[in-house]
Parts: C-alpha cells; structure tokens; sequence
C-alpha cells in the first residue's frame, strides 16, 4: 500500500515537474510572441497617429502581462486600423505608381538621353513597374529614376551648351549682313570692315555683342553727322531767304522814294509846262518872248536831264538788285540739287550691298512686293530662286575672311553677269542670293538655274597656290495661289535644303 502510495506519488511530482517545465516553455513562448508583437507594433511606427496611440497602449497592456481578456479590445482595434491602413496603402502605392510612370515618360521625352538610359527607363516603365508588390519595392525604382534624371539633366545641359553654339553662327550671320549693308565713307567705312572681321573671327557670344555694339554706335554718329550737315543746310537756306527778303525790301523802299522824286519832278514840268504857256499867250513883244521861252526851256530841260538820270539810277538799281537775287537764286539751287544728289545716293546705297554691290535685302523685299503684287493683279509667273554657297564657312577658315570676301565678289559679278536683264538678283545675306526670274515657269528655269550653277563651279578660284572648286547649291520654286511671300520663300528655302542634303552642288526645285 505504501509501495503503492511511493509510486503515486512519484508520478504526480513527475507530473507536476513536467508541467512546470512545459508552463516554463510556454512561459518563455509567450514571453517571445509578446515581444515579438511590441517589437512589431514599433515598426508600424510613423504610419498613423492613430494606429501608434493604440499599439502604444496595446504594448503597455502587453508589459502587465499576457492577460488576453485585458488585451483582445487593443487587439480589435489595432486589426480595425490596420486594415484602414492597408486601404490606405493600396491607393498609395497607386498614386505612386501613377507618378513614377508620368515622370518616366517625361523623361523619355529629353533629347540626348544615353542609349542605355534610355533602355533601362522603357525596362522599368514596361516591366519593373508591373511587378511592383509593396511601398517598399518603388526604392530601387525611384533611386534608379534618379539616376537616369541625373543622366537627362546632363543631356540637357550638353544640349544647351551646343545650343549656344548654334544659336552662333545665326547671330554672327545677322549681324554681317546687318554690316554688309551699312555703306559708309572713309573712317566709318574702315571701322565697320573691322568689325565685319571680328565678326567672322568670333568665338563667342560676348564677342559678338561687342560687335553690335560697335554697328550701333557707328550708326548714331552717322546719323548725328546727317543731322548735322541737313541741319547747317536749312541754316544756309533761311540765311539766303532772308537776304532775299532784304534785298526785295530795299529794292522797293528805293524804288518808292525815286517815286516820289518822280512825282515831284513831273509836278515841276507840269507846272513849268502851264507857264510857259500862259506867259506865250501873255507875251507882248517877239524879243520878250524869246527871252522867256528860252529861260523856261532852260529850266525844263534840267528837270529832263534830272528825270533822265533818276531813270537811269532805278534801272542801275533794279538791274543790280536783280543780279544780286539771281545769285542767290542759283546758289540756292545749286545747294538743293547737292542735296537732292546726297539724298538720292543715300537712298541707293541703303539699297545696296557694300561687299558684292549687288542689291541687298532691303532691295530684295521692295522689288519681291512689287512681282508679288504683279502676279496678285495679273497672275504673271514669277520664279523664286535661293541661292547657297556650299561649305563656304571652310572657306573662310581655310583661307582666311578676305578670301572669303573676295570669293562673294566674284560670285557676285558671275551671278549678276549670267541672268537675264529683267530677272532680279540680290545678296540676301551671308553667302545666301536671291533671285526673282519674272515671267518665268518653274519647268522653263530649271536649265538656266542649272547653267548658273556650272558657270560657278567652272570659276578658277585660287587661294594659297592652290585650285579650289566652289559651288553653289539652289532652291526654287514658283509663285502659285493662294501663296504668301512668307510660304513661297520657306517652300523655296525648302527645296535648298533638299538640295543641301542631297549633296550640294544641285538644283532642287519644290512645285
Ligand atoms: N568672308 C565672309 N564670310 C561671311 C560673310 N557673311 C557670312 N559669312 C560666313 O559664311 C559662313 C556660312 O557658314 P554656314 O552657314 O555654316 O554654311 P556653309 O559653311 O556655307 O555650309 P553649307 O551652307 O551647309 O554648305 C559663316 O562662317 C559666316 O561667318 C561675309 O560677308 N564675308
């Protein structure tokens, strides 16, 4: 019995030991779970305030013990916000996605992204995008975003630094042809040749606004000199209108006080005249007579001899007053007519080319408007022609501006020597020409086009002892309707592109 009861009770403290060490295991379980689940309560930190209140009180119900009875209200409140956060997150992660893609697409947009760049943002738009599963998997994406903007942004930054360089060559062409046109004398003339010079050698933007600067400024005095020279001009005119004036007025003022001596004179035989007459009447004797006949015609002829010499004096007079306002007159005239012919020259020569002395733009857009009204009125056929000398930048580097210059000259001379009389060929800048071919079908201008080009390519140019081909390449087109000058320049313009990309030296024409 004893034995029995020794054995019972062996059991049961086995039992029991067992059970403590399992309550221990569980203990520790417990222990674990629960930290584990404040340690994951943390984490979830910063997403919500309201989710971090109740994790927060979840935790410190979680330090007073594993009671599940006190913990499952936080339990069911933080799985209600949990849930609210997951919603959350959903949409999340949409608008993210939405953003990534539109700023991806941006970015395909730049000009100048590197090939690879380029690949790896279309992998990432079309693939990497779709695969995304958590907040957490748009770091990668986003940070290689980055990259590929760091990437554009350098792109761009290359191309705006190349774009400087374009925009160059246009300035520098604006600004000679502006120089070209300006056709001064003497020191203006040396001055803007200088400039023209600094033009050609420019290498940067700076440079070239100096330039202008330096056009602008001998504009103004050139236009203060004109002012001043129309000014000492009007100055002189009104000097010898008003010695008119005078000379008119003492002319007069003489005139009028002969006049009155006239008057007097006349009054003086009137009278004499009267006597004479009564004392013949009067008179007694013959010898009488004569004594009184003779004294008063004595008299009478005095005053005629006086009367002759006043007249005499006026016709002096008026003779040398009219003398005197003929000088004036003509040297009034001759002053008009030098300043008709300065007028004149200045207005050709405003119409003019410095360089090539053919017509310039300006020329160009007069006579332009005056085909184009002509072919509005009475739809004449008018040829456009543009006119570009191929690689004549090289030219000018190889050989140096004033062979660049003299190039033009000549180009000039052969271009303006081999149209027609009635075709209109003007520098419209650079080495760009223009010509006006009126009365002239565009199927009909093809040949003699493509003879001007063999005539320049067949001119000896020589620079350094060497032979050099020049040539020349051409646009053209004709007016049709419903054109503007604007449309049937850029169509022309167009078709000297063509002629440029097809390999220069050729005629293209656009219908
Ligand atoms: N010597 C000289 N050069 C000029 C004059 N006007 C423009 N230029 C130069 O002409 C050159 C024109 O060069 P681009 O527009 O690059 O053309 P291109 O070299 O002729 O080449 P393509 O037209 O493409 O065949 C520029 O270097 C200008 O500086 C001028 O009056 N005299």
């Amino acid at each position: 019995m004893q034995q029995q009861h020794d054995v019972l009770n062996k059991k049961l403290k086995q039992a029991i030991d067992a059970r403590m060490v399992v309550e221990d295991a569980r203990k520790h379980q417990v222990e674990v779970l629960s930290q584990f689940a404040a340690k994951l309560s943390l984490s979830c930190k910063g997403l919500d305030m309201e989710l971090d209140n109740r994790l927060a009180k979840y935790r410190s119900a979680l330090k007073k013990g594993v009671d599940f009875n006190l913990l499952a209200p936080f339990i069911d409140d933080v799985l209600g916000l949990l849930k609210h956060q997951e919603a959350k997150q959903i949409a999340l992660q949409r608008d993210l996605n939405k953003s990534v893609l539109d700023a991806g697409k941006q970015l395909q947009k730049v000009k100048g992204l590197p090939d690879d760049a380029r690949r790896s943002l279309r992998n990432l738009l079309d693939r990497e995008l779709d695969n995304i599963q958590s907040n957490h998997d748009f770091v990668p994406i986003l940070s290689k975003l980055v990259v590929i903007y760091h990437q554009a942004l350098q792109a761009k930054l290359a191309e705006s630094d190349t774009g400087e360089a374009l925009i160059k060559p246009e300035l520098a062409s604006e600004l000679m042809t502006l120089a070209n046109g300006l056709l001064f004398e003497d020191e203006s003339a040396e001055q803007i040749k200088n400039i023209r010079n600094q033009i050609t050698r420019n290498d940067s933007v700076d440079e070239l606004l100096d330039a202008a600067i330096g056009i602008i400024t001998i504009i103004s005095q050139n236009i203060s000199k004109e002012r001043q020279s129309a000014q000492s001009f009007l100055i002189s005119l009104n000097q010898t209108i008003e010695d008119l004036h005078h000379s008119i007025v003492s002319t007069t003022k003489h005139s009028e006080s002969l006049s009155a001596e006239y008057d007097s004179l006349n009054k003086s035989i009137e009278r004499k005249i009267k006597n004479l007459n009564q004392q013949t009447q009067q008179a007694t004797s013959i010898s009488a007579l004569k004594e009184l006949v003779e004294e008063e015609l004595k008299s009478l002829s005095d005053d005629l001899i006086t009367k002759e010499k006043l007249e005499h004096a006026e016709r002096e007079n008026l003779l040398a007053s009219f003398k005197d306002i003929n000088n004036r007159v003509s040297s009034l005239e001759s002053k008009l007519t030098t300043y008709k012919q300065r007028l004149n020259e200045q207005r050709f020569k405003s119409l003019l080319d410095g360089l090539t002395k053919l017509p310039n733009r300006a020329a160009f857009d007069e006579r332009f408007e005056h085909e184009f009204q002509l072919f509005l009125s009475q739809g004449s056929e008018l040829t456009l022609v543009v006119i570009d000398v191929d690689h004549f930048k090289s030219i000018n580097d190889r050989y140096g501006h004033s062979a660049g210059d003299k190039t033009l000259q000549v180009i000039a001379k052969a271009l303006q020597k081999s149209v027609r009389k009635s075709d209109f060929i003007a520098r419209y800048g650079g080495e760009e020409f223009v010509l006006l071919m009126t009365g002239m079908p565009l199927e009909k201008a093809v040949a003699p086009l493509e003879k001007l080009r063999k005539t320049i390519q067949s001119i000896p140019f020589k620079f350094k002892d060497t032979q050099v081909e020049i040539t020349i390449s051409i646009g053209a087109t004709q007016l049709k309707k419903g054109d503007t000058q604007l449309i049937a320049f850029d169509r022309a313009d167009e078709a000297l592109y063509t002629a440029k990309n097809e390999g220069r030296n050729r005629v293209c024409i656009s219908k």
